[in-house]
């Protein structure tokens, strides 16, 4: 029954994004390729208009006023880059109400700060989310603030939800989740595109190059998560005794491919912890 109710009133309220680039369009398109919001009850904002004949055409409102869109909307996304996160606080405090859900994606700020800069008692939501929630692949993880109510909690799962997969945590978590999780696109592209490039020195099409490295990860990111297989036991199975793939493990363990997996995860979530020792 919470769950029926939580999403028809989802359907029926207003969002803005305070910031309208990738992550914002990234996430305004999931919500509408998933359903659970209406392209006329998203309105998001920039000083510029770079990003307007995109959301417009997806159905969505445009307007360079956060205070006009902040006021207007029921769930406030803020979207803008951390550094300019500050300013737009200010700027939007007075006109935050008790109606508002405010929801921070800005990596390496922390909740204080935002409830700080937010009218007492603001309710405010931190999420780590991940570009590939456009295609409802997302991995999100949200933390709630200290003056959440449980149906707010509840509202944002069900949103993240419909973009993929999503958790709550607590917030000592979430640079490491940015390090991996939000980042981590990032790395798996780098992968996909290094892959195709091996793949085309060998003499393949970069087409059917990029597709062979694109579906490969996808295809064993599946396994992973629908067998519960471990992903070295799964790794096991396609290494042949004296057979090709053990000899490429082993050019990739030379290489220190998994010193520099970690080392990309940690590098992440350590500039996530700088970017938050700046906004204390
Ligand atoms: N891009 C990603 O993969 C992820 C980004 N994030 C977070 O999302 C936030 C946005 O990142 P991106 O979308 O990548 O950046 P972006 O640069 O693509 O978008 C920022 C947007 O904010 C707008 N903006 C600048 N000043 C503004 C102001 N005063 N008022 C309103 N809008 C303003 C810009 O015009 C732009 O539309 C950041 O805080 C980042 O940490 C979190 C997870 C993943
Ligand atoms: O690079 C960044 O700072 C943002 C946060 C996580 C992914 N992109």
């Amino acid at each position: 029954m919470g769950e029926i109710s939580v999403k028809k009133d989802i359907s029926e309220m207003s969002l803005a994004f305070v910031g309208a680039g990738k992550m914002a369009q990234a996430m305004a398109k999931g919500f509408l390729a998933a359903g659970v919001v209406k392209a006329d009850h998203i309105t998001a904002t920039a000083p510029s208009c770079r990003s307007q004949d995109t959301l417009e055409g997806i159905g969505c409102q445009f307007t360079h006023n956060n205070k006009e869109a902040v006021a207007n909307s029921d769930i406030i996304f803020l979207s803008v880059k951390p550094h300019v996160l500050p300013g737009v606080l200010q700027e939007i405090a007075p006109v935050v109400t008790k109606r508002h859900l405010m929801v921070s994606v800005a990596a390496g700020v922390p909740l204080q700060f935002l409830e700080e800069k937010l009218p007492p008692k603001s309710r405010v939501i931190r999420v780590m989310p991940n570009t590939p929630c456009v295609v409802r692949q997302g991995a999100s993880v949200y933390v709630p603030g200290s003056h959440v109510e449980k149906e707010d909690s509840e509202i944002i799962k069900s949103l993240l939800s419909s973009l993929g997969y999503c958790s709550e945590s607590n917030e000592g978590m979430i640079s490491a989740v940015t390090g991996l999780a939000g980042s981590g696109p990032a790395y798996a592209f780098t992968a996909i595109d290094a892959l195709a490039d091996g793949g085309v020195k060998m003499g393949l099409p970069r087409e059917l190059s990029i597709k062979l490295a694109a579906q490969t990860l996808l295809g064993a990111s599946k396994m992973v998560l629908e067998t519960g297989k471990h992903p070295m036991q799964l790794k096991d199975d396609v290494c042949s005794p004296g057979g090709t793939t053990i000899y490429a493990i082993h050019k990739l363990e030379s290489g220190g491919f998994r010193n520099l997996l970690i080392d990309a995860v940690e590098g992440a979530c350590l500039r996530a912890d700088a970017i938050a020792k700046k906004a204390k």
